[in-house]
Parts: structure tokens; C-alpha cells; sequence
């Protein structure tokens, strides 16, 4: 039965959250580095105040501030380089006595802690190297300065506890990890995040007419598998690191196999691309029903991608000589969800943005993609309008009964943003598909949508600063080559 694209992004929605409420632990410790564009899992504040100690602000001498208060250009105060006290070291203790009328100070650098004072001397300020002049000569062999203006008590002096306060708030549950909480969370010595897990991703492609890696003039009777890497790198920009286990035949028992396998591999998602539609060797729809597969729909009423199929496979559990035991009981049946996506390059590129991203996204409780509403622009016949430009509109005419997904680029005329479909609107033509930036979303309804007619368009690209990609994504890259070249 063929299902509408609502329809079938419902069920697509719906099965995300039912497999990500079933999942047996939810979250996942990752490195501190490593959580950056992860979603927070848990609320994190701070246990401890920062800095632990007071240190110097500047590179310069850490003095006694009291003594320094009758310090004049035409009364300098003279103090000997008792020593040097560097960033990591232990507070030295300097005794207090004075040499030749001359008070001890110490060299310190940036982030040392101070010195300590073995009298009632209290090194509590620190004067810049360019705030003193150096003497010539040494007294007992240490170098001499001077220092012509009094010094605040704490100039130049991180006091401790002056950043983070107990229970300050550094991360928030649900929130997008960025660089900055990773450098809140470093200085507070927080080693690894919990964040929500992110899906584990298997991607097969289809079909023996496939191979990876070939050299096309000498093997012009094969087909450079495009989808495998396609699918890879499109996960890769929704921040998931899919895993691609291969090009598989078109036999039922082959897919059959890969499917178990990765099943007993703890993916949560699988997707093939190719063998879902009717001919002789389009066995995926069996191979995984002979898995357990319940398919939820296998015909979108969508152009292209139609023959698109969805199914939940029941997780298998893991063979192995050790049983691994779960921290909390599974709340209710795991499955995994398989995306089996049409084999033609494109189709399978819109199926991977209006399906598999949609699943992605809700499944880590993401807002859906972001899109900019912009008018068509329809070539419509009209009398006199060459052959060419009458092609055109038909090739963006479609069946009323389907919503279609049209690639094409956005070009913007004063404050009106259109959005302009590539001429070749085929699943197999790459080179049309290579200079857009944008999917459009045509709904099922009359038959063309008419020129000036508001579509809503998305980035064929994920990650940030979408709107932005779909209106200067090319313009900007032609731009820079340009500019490089010249
Ligand atoms: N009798 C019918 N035939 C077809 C129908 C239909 O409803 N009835 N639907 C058509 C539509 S629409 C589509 S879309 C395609 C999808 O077919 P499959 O998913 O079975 O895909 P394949 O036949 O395996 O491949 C189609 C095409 O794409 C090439 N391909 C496949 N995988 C890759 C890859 N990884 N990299 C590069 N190219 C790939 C493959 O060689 C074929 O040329 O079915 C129509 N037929
Ligand atoms: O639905 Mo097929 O994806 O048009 O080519």
C-alpha cells in the first residue's frame, strides 16, 4: 500500500521516539573532547570554587605592597631578585631580611602562585617587569630593581575562587555542548560528558553491478558505488559516525545475512540503498522480512524516493561466551529501525534528508530541519517561449498525488528569495544535482505549482547557519575559486 509522505514521516517520527524511550541506557560518558555537538544528558555545576589558589596576573616581580607605599620617581624603592618563583612551582619562602637596605622580591611569571614570606612580609601584589628598572649590579649576587610608584595591595593578582562558585550552573541537560562548556568543564577538571547517546548507524549499498573503489575507464561494465559514501558523509555532517559495512548482491540469503549480523552488532539503525522496488533482484523487502522485519511501509507517494521502505527489526540478543549485564532492564522491545532507500543516486539523496534525517533528528529530540520559505520559479508554457524553456516546465510539472522533492538553488531579487529547481530533476543525474544547495518540498495538490507560489526549501547540507548555505552555499564557493584563480 502506498502511504503519503505525512503519512509516512508520522510513522517515521513516532517509531524515533518509541526506539530511543526503549533504549536500555539512554546516555553514554564520552571523553571531554569528543563531546562537543553532543547534547547534554545530565545538568552539570560546578563542586568546587576556581581558581584554587591566588597567582600572579602578569610576568613581572611579586612584591609586598605595604612596602612600597613611599615608592616616588625621585624616591625609587630598591629590592633584590630574591629568586624565581615559575607557573607549577611550590610557593618558595623567602626571608625577609634586606641586603644592603635593599627588599627582597621575587620574579615570577604568569599564573605562579606567590611566594611566601618566612617575617610578617606579605607578597601580595605583583609589579609587570615594564613597571621597573633594572640596576645595574648585583647585591650578594642578585640582580637589582626599582620600583618609582606604589602598588595596590592585589595589583596584578588572579585572587582564588574568583571565577566558578559552588553550584554555579556550566552545563544544562539538553543542551548543545560547545567549545565554550568544554573549556567551563576542562577548568573545573572534568575529564568526560554524559550526553545522549547518538544512534549507531550501519549503511549497506545494493546491487552486484556495484563496487567501491573502481577505476572507471578500465571497468566501464561496473557502477562506482555513490550512495555508500553519499549516505556516510551526509550522517557524518548530522554529527553521526555511520559505519559502512559494504556493498552487499542483490540475493535475498546475502542481505539476510548482513542484516543478522549487524543486528547482532548493536546498530540502531540500518539502511540499505537499491533493491527496493519491483524488479526480479529488488529482494530487500524479503531478505528482511525473513529477518522478523515489520515493514511499516515500503511506497511513498513521494517523487523521487517512492519506493522507499521503513521496518522495525526485533533486536537479536548478542552471542557471545559472556553475557554483558545491562545497568538498567530494557523498558519494553528493542528493535532496530531499517531504512531501506531507492538505489538512484538522487532519489536516495532526498530520502536520506526527508526520512532518515527526520528520524535522526527526533530520535535526539532535535527540532526538524530548518527551512526557508521562498517563491517557486516556474517556467510556465507561454506563446512564443522557446522548446527549451517549454521542457523545463514540464520536467517540473508532477503527479498531483505526490509531494516532490525538486533540488535546485535559491536566487534572491531584492527581498524576494526564489527558489529556482535544477534543470535535470532525475535520479541518476549527478552533475544537475552537484550545483544545488536546496531541496524544495512541493505538496501533493494541483497539478504544477504556479510561479510565485511559496515553497518551503531546506539545505541539502546539514550543520549550522542552514539558511545561509542555501542561499550562498555555491555563490560563496564560485566566489572563493574565482578569487583564488585570479
Ligand atoms: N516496475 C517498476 N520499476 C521501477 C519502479 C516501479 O515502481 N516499478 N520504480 C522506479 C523507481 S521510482 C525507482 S526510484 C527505482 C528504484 O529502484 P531500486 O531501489 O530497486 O534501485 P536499483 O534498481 O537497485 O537501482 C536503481 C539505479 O540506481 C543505480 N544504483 C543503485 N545503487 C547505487 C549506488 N550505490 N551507487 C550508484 N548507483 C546506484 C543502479 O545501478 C540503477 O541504475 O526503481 C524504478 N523501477
Ligand atoms: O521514485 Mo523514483 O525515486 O522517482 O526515481
Amino acid at each position: 500500500m502506498t502511504v503519503s509522505y505525512q503519512e509516512a514521516l508520522n510513522v517515521i517520527l513516532q517509531q524515533a521516539e518509541i526506539q530511543r524511550e526503549t533504549l536500555p541506557d539512554p546516555s553514554e560518558l564520552v571523553a571531554l573532547e569528543k563531546a562537543v555537538g553532543r547534547v547534554a544528558s545530565h545538568c552539570y555545576e560546578a563542586v568546587t570554587h576556581t581558581p584554587s589558589f591566588d597567582c600572579a596576573a602578569t610576568n613581572g616581580y611579586a612584591v609586598c605592597s605595604a612596602l612600597t607605599s613611599e615608592a616616588r620617581n625621585v624616591a625609587p624603592i630598591t629590592f633584590f631578585v630574591y629568586g624565581t618563583q615559575a607557573a607549577g612551582d611550590n610557593p618558595m619562602t623567602v626571608p625577609g631580611v634586606r641586603l644592603n637596605g635593599a627588599i627582597p622580591c621575587v620574579e615570577i611569571t604568569t599564573g605562579a602562585r606567590f611566594p611566601k614570606a618566612s617575617t610578617n612580609m606579605d607578597f601580595d601584589a605583583c609589579v609587570p617587569f615594564e613597571d621597573t628598572i633594572e640596576l645595574p649590579g648585583k647585591i650578594h649576587g642578585c640582580k637589582q630593581i626599582q620600583i618609582r610608584r606604589p602598588v595596590l595591595h592585589n595589583a596584578h593578582r588572579r585572587l582564588a575562587d574568583d571565577d566558578f562558585h559552588l553550584e554555579d550552573e556550566v552545563l544544562r541537560s539538553g543542551m548543545k555542548v560547545t567549545s565554550q562548556h568544554i573549556l567551563a568543564l576542562a577548568s573545573l577538571g572534568v575529564q568526560t560528558v554524559a550526553v545522549k547517546k547518538i544512534p549507531r548507524v550501519g549503511v549497506w549499498s545494493t546491487g552486484k553491478e556495484l563496487e567501491s573503489r573502481i577505476d572507471i575507464e578500465q571497468r566501464r561494465d561496473r557502477v562506482p558505488d555513490a550512495n555508500g559514501p553519499y549516505i556516510i558523509s551526509a550522517l557524518e555532517e548530522l554529527g553521526i559516525d555511520a559505519e559502512f559495512l559494504g556493498i552487499i548482491d542483490d540475493e535475498e540469503e546475502a542481505i539476510k545475512q548482513a542484516v543478522t549480523s549487524a543486528n547482532r552488532s548493536r546498530f540502531d539503525i540500518l539502511i540499505t540503498t537499491g533493491g527496493t522496488s519491483e524488479g526480479r533482484f529488488d529482494n530487500v523487502r524479503s531478505a528482511i522480512e525473513a529477518c522478523g522485519a515489520e515493514v511499516l511501509f515500503s511506497k511513498i507517494a513521494v517523487q523521487p524516493g517512492s519506493p522507499t521502505l521503513f521496518a522495525t527489526i526485533p533486536r537479536l540478543p548478542i552471542i557471545s561466551s559472556c553475557r554483558m549485564l545491562s545497568p538498567q532492564p530494557s523498558n519494553g522491545d528493542q528493535f532496530i529501525a531499517f531504512f531501506g532507500l531507492p538505489g538512484g543516486p538522487v532519489a536516495a539523496a532526498a530520502c536520506m534528508k526527508f526520512f532518515v534525517a527526520a528520524y535522526i533528528k527526533q530520535w535526539r529530540c532535535e527540532p526538524g530541519h530548518e527551512s526557508l520559505g521562498c517563491h517557486l520559479l516556474n517556467i510556465s508554457p507561454q506563446s512564443g517561449t522557446s522548446a527549451k524553456s517549454q521542457r523545463l516546465s514540464t520536467s517540473h510539472s508532477r503527479p498531483q498525488e505526490s509531494d516532490v522533492f525538486k533540488h535546485g538553488t535559491i536566487a534572491i531579487n531584492g527581498s524576494t528569495a526564489w527558489a529556482v529547481p535544477s534543470p535535470e530533476q532525475n535520479d541518476s543525474k549527478i552533475k544537475s544535482f552537484l550545483k544545488s544547495s536546496c531541496w524544495m518540498h512541493l505538496p501533493a495538490g494541483p497539478s504544477t505549482k504556479s510561479n510565485g507560489d511559496v515553497v518551503r526549501c531546506y539545505s541539502i547540507q546539514e550543520g549550522d547557519n542552514i539558511i545561509e548555505k542555501i542561499i550562498f552555499g555555491h555563490e560563496r564557493k564560485d566566489e572563493t575559486k574565482s578569487a583564488s584563480e585570479g
